[in-house]
């Protein structure tokens, strides 16, 4: 309808209308400067925020945050603010990120009774696809009955029940890697591929009862090429939670592309979860915990299940696979920290079919060099944004008025100098007991996990269901030889298999592999390594 048709309904003389509607018009563009002056005038000086350090135009609008988001930079930016700023930087009109490792505790631990919970913040958590909440979305309540439901598919008694796919598919990426080799000496390979290849298989075998085929066919089965691309797209839909007037633009701000590979990959997931649960079978997988309390009222409605599948899958593979690469990476150019793994793995087990997790986790340099990785290149490097609830909370000692949105940089606390000595340098020693020299790291700012109720359901492993609800980590969770978890027995697992049956070596091309973006996760550039056999490399 055009303006004059809207006139002729409505009975006002057209002369006069249009004038007002000029007028009307004149008069917003007159108001509009004088609001945003206003809002400048506010935010910097008068807002409850306005004491807080940080740059003055992100303090201004969320967009200047969101741009980091959008351009992959927000690791490495909010970095350089906390360098600059200290351990609270304002990062956007509403929002602080926090380096400091109370920070932890204030904002993501357990509340005392009465206490009111952080909630996650909704401009980054969104529901998946289907409208419906996953665990990692969830509301305290369903969040709280879905998690206690899940906790048993990553039990002890699981993981053990599990050990079989586990070892199947580092097993089969072990027989890929020594067919590339053939009969040459050596190989050229990206080896983030085939780290991808296992982990996406691994999982879609935990969570689906079938892999993404990507080992079998030695190529990247198209959802696991476009996952990055889905996760990229809730950046860009930040925009409307901040902006919700924009919504019907959505079309025009956010690539199409990204929106159709978020749909496609939600409905992949959806299509094989659902031939899982009609195979009904009792293999240990997450669907076969899920399906025990199928009928009696406490389990997960199929759209739960569904936004759970595909949670896992994400969160399970792009997370071990990021960690794995980094690691050889931070080998690799560190020969001594190589070396005196090479050592420690190739002592331990005389044969390969030897290496089983629960020997693995006697190892302690293995286990420190996973953890000094995850340090300097935290699968998640990002920030886990939760909302100060009703009446405000203390946050490092300081106020914090509600409704702010609060997180921790990940990747700015492992590499703050004010936390870890030599942060940029890898060095696995700083977990071992064996002198003094790192004695004044800050370990409890590390949490790679996160912390408190709603940490990684992966990494955790749980003796009885009786310890459900105080299940919260220390550093010690993860470098302590008794506690093993999916992921870190799946991590232990392939990269001592691989270093049991090959040496490595970083060709030149991915000298600088790890200066790279990140989408809440890593966008991981291909890392070239030439591959021998254990031992065929007489330069070695
Ligand atoms: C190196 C490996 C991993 C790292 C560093 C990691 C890290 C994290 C972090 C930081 C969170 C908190 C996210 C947030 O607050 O938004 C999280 C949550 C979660 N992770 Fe992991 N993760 C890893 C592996 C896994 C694996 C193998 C699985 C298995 C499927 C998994 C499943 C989950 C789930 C289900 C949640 C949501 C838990 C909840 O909200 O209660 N993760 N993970």
């Amino acid at each position: 309808m055009v303006f004059s048709d809207y006139v002729a309904m409505v009975g006002l003389s057209p002369a006069l209308t249009v004038h007002s509607f000029w007028r009307v018009l004149c008069c917003l563009f007159a108001i509009l400067p004088i609001y945003f002056i206003g809002w400048i005038i506010y935010t910097l000086f008068f807002h409850p925020l306005s004491h807080y350090p940080g740059p003055k135009l992100a303090a201004i609008t969320p967009l200047v945050h969101i741009l980091w988001d959008i351009r992959g930079e927000q690791h490495s930016i909010i970095k350089r603010l906390h360098d600059k700023y200290g351990d609270v930087v304002r990062i956007a009109p509403n929002a602080l990120a926090y380096r400091a490792a109370s920070a932890w505790k204030d904002i993501y631990g357990h509340r005392k009774k009465g206490q009111k919970i952080f909630l996650k913040d909704p401009a980054l958590y969104t529901p998946t696809p289907n409208g419906v909440n996953a665990i990692i979305t969830a509301n305290e309540g369903d969040h709280t009955r879905m998690r206690r439901l899940l906790t048993h598919a990553f039990s002890n008694k699981a993981l053990g029940e599990q050990e079989e796919i586990l070892q199947t598919y580092a097993d089969m990426l072990i027989e890929k890697l020594h067919g590339l080799i053939g009969s040459s000496v050596s190989v050229d390979i990206d080896i983030t591929r085939w780290f991808n290849f296992t982990t996406f298989d691994l999982i879609g075998d935990l969570a689906f009862g079938e892999p993404f085929g990507c080992l079998s066919h030695s190529k990247y089965h198209w959802w696991v090429l476009i996952i990055l691309d889905a996760v990229k797209a809730s950046a860009y839909l930040k925009i409307f939670w901040f902006y919700p007037f924009l919504v019907p633009l959505v079309q025009v701000l956010i690539p199409k592309h990204l929106m159709e590979k978020r749909e496609a990959s939600f409905q992949l997931s959806v299509d094989k979860i659902r031939r899982r649960l009609a195979k009904g079978t009792s293999r240990p997988d997450f669907t076969s915990y899920i399906l025990k309390h199928a009928k009696d009222g406490k389990g997960l409605s199929p759209s739960e299940i569904d936004a759970n599948s595909a949670v896992f899958v994400l969160a399970g593979s792009e997370t071990t696979a990021a960690l794995l690469s980094g690691c050889i990476y931070f080998l690799m150019c560190n020969r001594d920290a190589y070396n005196r793994l090479i050592l420690e793995i190739r002592n331990a087990f005389t044969k390969a079919s030897d290496i089983k997790l629960s020997a693995l986790t006697d190892l302690p340099y293995l286990n420190a060099v996973l953890t000094e990785t995850m340090r300097i290149y935290p699968p998640i490097p990002s920030m886990l944004p939760r909302i100060v609830p009703e009446g405000g909370a203390m946050i490092n000692d300081r106020y914090v008025p509600e409704s702010v949105s609060v997180s921790i940089s990940l990747y700015s606390a492992f590499h703050a100098a004010t936390h870890f000595k030599n942060p940029e340098s890898f060095v696995p020693e700083r977990w071992l007991n064996e002198s003094d020299e790192y004695n004044s790291d800050m370990k409890e700012a590390f949490q790679p996990y996160s912390y408190g109720p709603r940490n990684c359901l992966g990494q955790q492993s749980v003796p009885s269901p009786s310890s459900l609800t105080n299940c919260h980590i220390s550093f010690l969770t993860y470098t302590n030889k008794t506690i093993p978890s999916l992921a870190n027995a799946e991590m232990r697992l392939i990269l001592a298999k691989c270093l049991w049956n090959f040496d490595l070596e970083l060709l030149p091309e991915s000298l600088d592999w790890k200066d790279h973006k990140s989408f809440s996760l890593w966008k991981r550039p291909e890392l070239w390594v030439k591959l021998f056999r254990a031992g065929g490399n007489d330069a070695m």
